[in-house]
């Protein structure tokens, strides 16, 4: 599996074109092969070192769910700018321009002409109110980041959140919340949970480490197919490649078809497909959707493979501003917590939405990064006797509602947020507290907003069934 780690920071590099991978035969037209390319640098934060770590690419294929590419060169016009002035800094630095001209074996994008060194940088974009409102920023389609390439599911729940919006892939889940930051994308879509999988952990963690709001949720029920080239038959295969959420939700089915080969895991199911078509594997089949078997050519060999007729996969839909709470509809919020005391007193923190009535749909764990473990003999050192967990608690009520609002206040108990990570990244704890963000009450005394800036609250909107 391709991922990043431990979270670097990525910064745009260059836009580049390619086209679609010269092995690839389609067998028909639907999707054009052009693809932009953002190359990132992923910068590793360590103690020691700030240098530019190996290249990330940022895949941008543009509108598959609506959408021409050429739209996609326009809404790239503040990005534009910053490219340029990276290239010049490559270029003042002896990097030369060889780097940038020619990822990968492509060729540039040139957006944006490349000055002589003597003249005039560009200067940035201003932006305008347009650029500041929610809205679209460039033409009238909502630009919607999501992990994968074309035929991925995640296209799809995209699809299904923003109707006839402009679908952007990215190769990984962090490159979709950069995109959101860096506007590059108005909003990204990105699964969570599943129903026979279970959590997506990256994207927990990532929520904790961007500034964007959960602003939606979408459930896409995900129907599995085994995918080959045309003409292989079940016995040809050795391999199944998929994505590791796709290979867990059939992996029963999959051994009761005989099919007792290799399973392999790749980034994004479309993205297995597309692997098998563009290398003319005819020993591999993938697990993918049949809008993947359309767009690269390959024939579906079993359709409904997943273990459970009713597999679901569960989106959040992703913006960089909040939305208001409100009491017109029911609403369901999303909160994340550590507890000074300990994962020890999460009972009596719970306990507050049971005194309210408030329902919780759903309550996950994970390590808690700053201080994954507690040590608890008397000097509070020595043995480690538990792990340290944050927890991410979604309960069916609006913070506009007085049973929510007053959550914190009741608990008497002190829940905070201890920086996460990266605080330019994560949530900057002297934030004013803003709406969205958890009002909760520190033994009665302390000045509760302050304190309690320092939770964070992704609010969804209204919640709609599948
Ligand atoms: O690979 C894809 O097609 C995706 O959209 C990713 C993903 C996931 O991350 O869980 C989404 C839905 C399915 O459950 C399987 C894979």
């Amino acid at each position: 599996m391709h991922s990043l780690s431990p979270s670097p920071a990525i910064d745009l590099k260059s836009i580049t074109r390619t086209t679609s991978s010269p092995g690839l035969k389609l067998t028909h037209h639907r999707v054009g092969p052009t693809r932009f390319v953002i190359q990132c640098v992923s910068r590793y934060e360590s103690a020691n070192s700030s240098a530019a770590a190996p290249t990330t690419r940022f895949n941008i294929a543009a509108g598959h769910v609506g959408g021409a590419r050429h739209e996609w060169q326009s809404a790239c016009a503040i990005l534009a700018s910053k490219v340029v002035s990276q290239q010049q800094d490559t270029e003042k630095s002896g990097g030369g321009a060889d780097g940038l001209s020619n990822v990968n074996g492509h060729p540039t994008l040139d957006l944006v002409p490349i000055k002589e060194s003597n003249s005039y940088a560009p200067l940035p974009k201003p932006l305008s109110i347009a650029d500041l409102s929610p809205a679209p920023m460039h033409g009238s389609k909502l630009r919607v980041a999501y992990q994968g390439v074309p035929g991925a599911y995640s296209e799809a729940a995209a699809g299904k959140a923003y109707p006839n919006c402009e679908a952007i892939p990215c190769d990984q889940f962090e490159v979709a919340f950069q995109a959101v930051e860096l506007w590059i994308a108005d909003r990204a879509v990105l699964p969570v949970e599943n129903s026979l999988g279970g959590s997506i952990h990256r994207n927990y963690d990532l929520l904790l480490r961007y500034r964007l709001h959960i602003v939606g949720e979408v459930q896409l029920p995900v129907h599995h197919c085994l995918l080959s080239l045309p003409g292989v038959r079940k016995e040809y295969l050795t391999r199944v490649i998929s994505h590791p959420q796709a290979l867990s939700q059939c992996e029963h089915t999959l051994t009761k078809m005989g099919l007792n080969v290799a399973r392999e895991a790749v980034d994004d199911t479309a993205g297995a497909a597309e692997y098998i078509a563009t290398n003319n594997l005819r020993d591999t089949a993938a697990i993918a959707s049949a809008r993947a078997a359309e767009l690269y050519g390959m024939q579906i060999l079993a359709d409904g493979i997943q273990d459970d007729s009713g597999n679901v996969t569960r989106f959040v839909m992703l913006a960089r501003e909040p939305i208001i709470p409100r009491t017109d509809r029911p609403f369901k919020t999303s909160i994340v917590f550590a507890h000074d005391k300990g994962t020890s007193v999460l009972f009596k923190v719970l306990s507050a939405f049971a005194f309210r009535n408030i329902s919780l749909t759903k309550i996950e764990s994970r390590p808690h990064r700053n201080r994954p473990i507690r040590l608890v003999d008397d000097a509070n050192v020595g043995t480690a006797k538990h792990f340290e967990y944050m927890f991410y608690v979604d309960f069916e009520a609006s913070l506009a509602e007085a049973s929510a609002e007053c959550l914190g206040g009741a608990t008497g108990i002190h829940v905070f947020f201890e920086g996460f990570g990266e605080l330019s990244h994560g949530y900057d704890t002297m934030d004013p507290l803003i709406p969205g963000r958890l009002k909760l009450a520190v033994n009665g005394t302390d000045r509760v907003d302050q304190v309690l800036a320092k939770g964070k609250i992704v609010p969804y909107r209204n919640f709609v069934g599948p």
